[in-house]
């Protein structure tokens, strides 16, 4: 069952005068399925933000739309109604956890917090019971409640993040760059939870990143964006298989495993911008 359908999202920034304007994303469009996961991949500038601010609504489209289960987002209601709404729906995590999070909120004060707003129904001893809950599923030891995140290591501070993400029960779940800075052992773990969660929860997941590696343990299908454009979607395994469109096959051999080689990118790209007479 589809989830996240978004139809020909499109934005152009307008710069300063005498700067020509950026198109960030045109005519975007995928689907996620109940428990599916969509990478977006593509080099730094390619748009991957600009898309997903869209979807949680950080930023308006020029032109598009964004549903989920059906509904359009952000249609029926205007100002804190609209909002409530979209953040009930879908939900994301930032690339750096520590400026996400409230430095003065204990772990504990930051997911009741998150539930007093997005689900008042719940009493305080359902309260209590939820945020236990919300630890284990992140797996997050239950001590952990008191401390704040400078206290945290960033692979802990990242679960908080999510945590506090599924406290609202969204059913999208928006990662831009979630795993990008912490070590490759943390990430690791992180991807794993991610995995699980999907599975026990029916979410769906749109992983935001510009290392295909990490992309691929995560997503079965990847949408590949080359300034503003979707050159490329296909299903995961297919897409590391056998990429079809030159600047994916330009993005796989700079990324034979985890890590970025800028070096090899610049040579494929300028083959690449050759080809395709661009610049
Ligand atoms: N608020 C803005 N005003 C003007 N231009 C913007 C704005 N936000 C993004 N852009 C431009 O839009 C293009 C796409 O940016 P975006 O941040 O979406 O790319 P990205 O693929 O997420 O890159 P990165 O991984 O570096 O964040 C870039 O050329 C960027 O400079």
């Amino acid at each position: 069952m589809t989830v996240l359908a978004v139809d020909k999202l499109c934005k152009t920034f307008h710069g300063k005068r005498g700067h020509a304007p950026v198109v960030a994303a045109r005519d975007i469009s995928f689907s996620v399925e109940a428990g599916g996961s969509l990478g977006v991949v593509g080099e730094s500038g390619s748009g991957k933000t600009t898309v997903a601010r869209m979807l949680v609504g950080l930023s308006a489209p020029d032109q598009g739309t964004v549903t989920v289960d059906g509904r359009e987002a952000g249609r029926s209601e205007r100002g804190k109604a609209a909002r409530l709404r979209r953040a009930r729906e879908i939900q994301m995590v930032f690339q750096d956890p520590y400026t996400s999070l409230d430095r003065r909120l204990s772990v504990e004060s930051c997911l009741r917090d998150v539930l007093k707003r997005h689900r008042p129904e719940l009493a305080k001893g359902a309260a209590s019971a939820e945020v236990a809950n919300l630890l284990d599923q992140v797996g997050l030891a239950s001590k952990l409640a008191a401390s704040r995140p400078h206290e945290l290591s960033g692979g802990q501070r990242q679960r908080v993040a999510i945590a506090r993400a599924l406290a609202v029960r969204p059913k999208v779940l928006v990662l831009d760059e979630a795993v990008s800075a912490l070590d490759v052992s943390v990430q690791a773990k992180i991807l794993a939870l991610l995995n699980e969660i999907r599975d026990a929860l029916g979410i769906a997941l749109v992983f935001v990143s510009h290392d295909l590696a990490v992309v691929g343990e995560v997503t079965d299908h990847i949408l590949v964006m080359y300034r503003g454009d979707d050159v490329e979607q296909n299903a995961t395994a297919e897409l590391l298989r056998r990429p079809r469109h030159p600047y994916t096959q330009m993005l796989l051999s700079s990324a034979p495993g985890p890590g970025w080689q800028p070096e090899r990118v610049a040579e494929l790209r300028a083959a690449f911008a050759l080809t395709e007479g661009r610049s």
